[in-house]
C-alpha cells in the first residue's frame, strides 16, 4: 500500500499571490529575493555559505519551474527544468497568512472564519484580559504587552523579567498570544501552566495560538530561546487529512510542530526534534517505522523561526542549501509506492520590511518512483495538496479541494 511523506518548509513562499497587496506584501517573494540577494554576493557569511543560491535537488523536483509559474521569472541559479515528478503552485484561500491557516488548508480544511488579532498599539492586549490572566495565574503583572519580534523582546525585557517575575507577553500580525519566560528563573512547567490559562482566556477571542517561548541565559547578550517552545492551539473546525487517515486506521506520524498545529487531532505517532537537521533525521526514522498506508507529516520550522522572522537572508539561504543537500537521503529511502510532497504554508521574505510573514504563493513539488513527470498548474487552494495525498493513500475525497494526481 502507498505511503505519503508530506513536508512543509515553513515560510518558503515563491511570490505572486494575487491578493498580496491587501496585506501590504505586493512584490514579496521569499525564494526570489533570497536567490537575487545571493547572486549579488549579499548572502555571504563566513563559515556558513558564499555566493549564488545552489539548490540542485529542489530544482530537479521543479522548484525553479514552480517559481517561474508563480512570479513570472526563474530565480537566479535555478532552472525551468523539472527533472522528476510533478510541480506547481499553491494559492491560499484562507485569509490568514499564518502557520495554522496554511497547514489546515494543506490538510484539506481552509479556515472559514476570521481569526482574532491584537491591535498595532500599546498596550495591545485588552486590559480585562490581562487583569483576569494575572489574577488566575497568580502573577505580579506582565511585561511587553505589544507587537514584537521574539528575540528582540527578550533582549529588551529579559533582565527585568528575571528581576520582577513578570512574564513577557507579546503578539505579531498573526493570531497569537506569546509568552516568553526564563526556563529556570521562572520555570518551564510554570510557563506551560500559565499558557494553558492564557489559552482558556484567548480562545473565545478566536486567537489561534498561545505560544510558550522559554529562554535561557543571564543577560541581554546571552539570552537564547530553547527548543522547548510549545503551542496551545485552537482545533481545526472540520476533520483534516490527519483525522481522515487516522479514522481509516492508518498511522499518522506528526514530526516537529505538526501535532501542536492540529491540536493533536488525528495524530497516532508524535516525534519531536529541535532544528531542521534533527527534524530531517526524525523524518528518515519515521520512513523506517511507518507501515503501508501511513501519512508522515513534518514541518521544517527553522526557515521561518530562525531566518524569515529574523530577516536573515544568509541564514535562510544556508538552511535551504543544507536541506537541499539531504533530499537524496529521503529519495533513497522511498519505496516504489511512496509519494513525497514538498510545499510551504506562507511566505516570510527575509528582505521584506518588519519581521512578519508575507502573503505569497507556495511551491508544490511532488515525487514518487511510480509517478510520471508533469505540471499541475496554479492550484486554487492549498487543499488540493491534502486531497492529492488522500487520493494517493486511497482515502475517500474530502469536502474541499481537488486532487492533482
Ligand atoms: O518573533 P517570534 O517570537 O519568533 O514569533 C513569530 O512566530 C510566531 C509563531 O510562529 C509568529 O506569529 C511570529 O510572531
Ligand atoms: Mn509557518
Ligand atoms: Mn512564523
Amino acid at each position: 500500500m502507498p505511503r505519503v511523506i508530506l513536508a512543509v518548509l515553513d515560510s518558503f513562499g515563491i511570490g505572486g499571490a494575487p491578493d498580496a497587496e491587501a496585506y501590504g506584501d505586493e512584490g514579496a517573494n521569499t525564494l526570489g529575493h533570497i536567490a537575487e540577494t545571493a547572486a549579488k554576493g549579499g548572502a555571504d557569511r563566513d563559515g556558513l555559505r558564499q555566493g549564488p543560491l545552489i539548490l540542485p535537488n529542489l530544482d530537479a523536483l521543479g522548484l525553479g519551474a514552480a517559481a517561474a509559474l508563480s512570479a513570472g521569472k526563474i530565480p537566479p541559479g535555478l532552472s525551468a527544468i523539472a527533472a522528476g515528478g510533478r510541480f506547481g503552485v499553491g494559492r491560499e484561500v484562507s485569509k490568514g497568512k499564518d502557520t495554522p491557516s496554511g497547514h489546515w488548508e494543506i490538510a484539506g480544511v481552509p479556515v472559514p472564519f476570521d481569526w482574532g488579532y491584537f491591535p498595532q498599539e500599546e498596550p495591545t492586549f485588552p486590559p480585562e484580559l490581562i487583569a483576569e490572566f494575572v489574577k488566575r495565574a497568580g502573577l505580579p503583572g506582565i511585561l511587553g504587552n505589544k507587537h514584537a519580534s521574539g528575540t528582540t523582546i527578550i533582549a529588551e525585557l529579559g533582565e527585568e523579567h528575571i528581576r520582577t517575575g513578570k512574564p513577557i507577553c507579546y503578539t505579531s500580525v498573526d493570531s497569537v498570544f506569546q509568552i516568553a519566560a526564563h526556563e529556570s528563573h521562572f520555570g518551564l512547567d510554570r510557563l506551560y501552566d500559565i499558557c494553558r490559562i492564557a489559552f482558556e482566556l484567548t480562545e473565545p477571542l478566536r486567537i489561534g495560538r498561545v505560544i510558550a517561548r522559554p529562554f535561557i541565559g543571564e543577560s541581554a547578550e546571552t539570552f537564547k530561546r530553547t527548543g522547548n517552545r510549545r503551542d496551545f492551539a485552537i482545533a481545526p473546525p472540520e476533520p483534516t487529512l490527519l483525522d481522515r487517515a487516522e479514522e481509516a486506521g492508518r498511522q499518522v506520524f506528526a514530526i516537529g510542530k505538526i501535532s501542536d498545529i492540529y491540536a493533536g487531532h488525528g495524530v497516532t505517532h508524535k516525534l519531536k526534534a529541535t532544528g531542521n537537521m534533527a527534524l530531517f533525521d526524525r523524518t528518515l526514522e519515521a520512513m523506517e517505522m511507518a507501515a503501508d498506508g501511513a501519512l508522515i507529516f513534518v514541518n521544517f520550522v527553522d526557515f521561518d523561526q530562525e531566518y524569515g522572522h529574523r530577516r536573515d537572508v544568509a541564514g535562510y539561504a544556508g538552511a535551504l542549501e543544507a536541506f537541499d543537500h539531504r533530499i537524496p537521503e529521503i529519495i533513497a529511502k522511498m519505496q516504489p509506492q511512496d509519494l513525497l510532497i514538498l510545499t510551504a504554508d506562507h511566505g516570510n521574505d527575509p528582505t521584506w520590511k518588519g519581521s512578519d510573514h508575507t502573503r505569497e504563493q507556495v511551491p508544490i513539488m511532488v515525487f514518487s518512483p511510480s509517478l510520471s513527470r508533469g505540471e499541475i498548474g496554479i492550484r486554487k487552494t492549498f487543499a488540493d495538496i491534502g486531497e492529492s495525498a488522500a487520493r494517493w493513500l486511497g482515502l475517500p475525497p474530502g469536502r474541499h479541494g481537488r486532487s492533482f494526481l
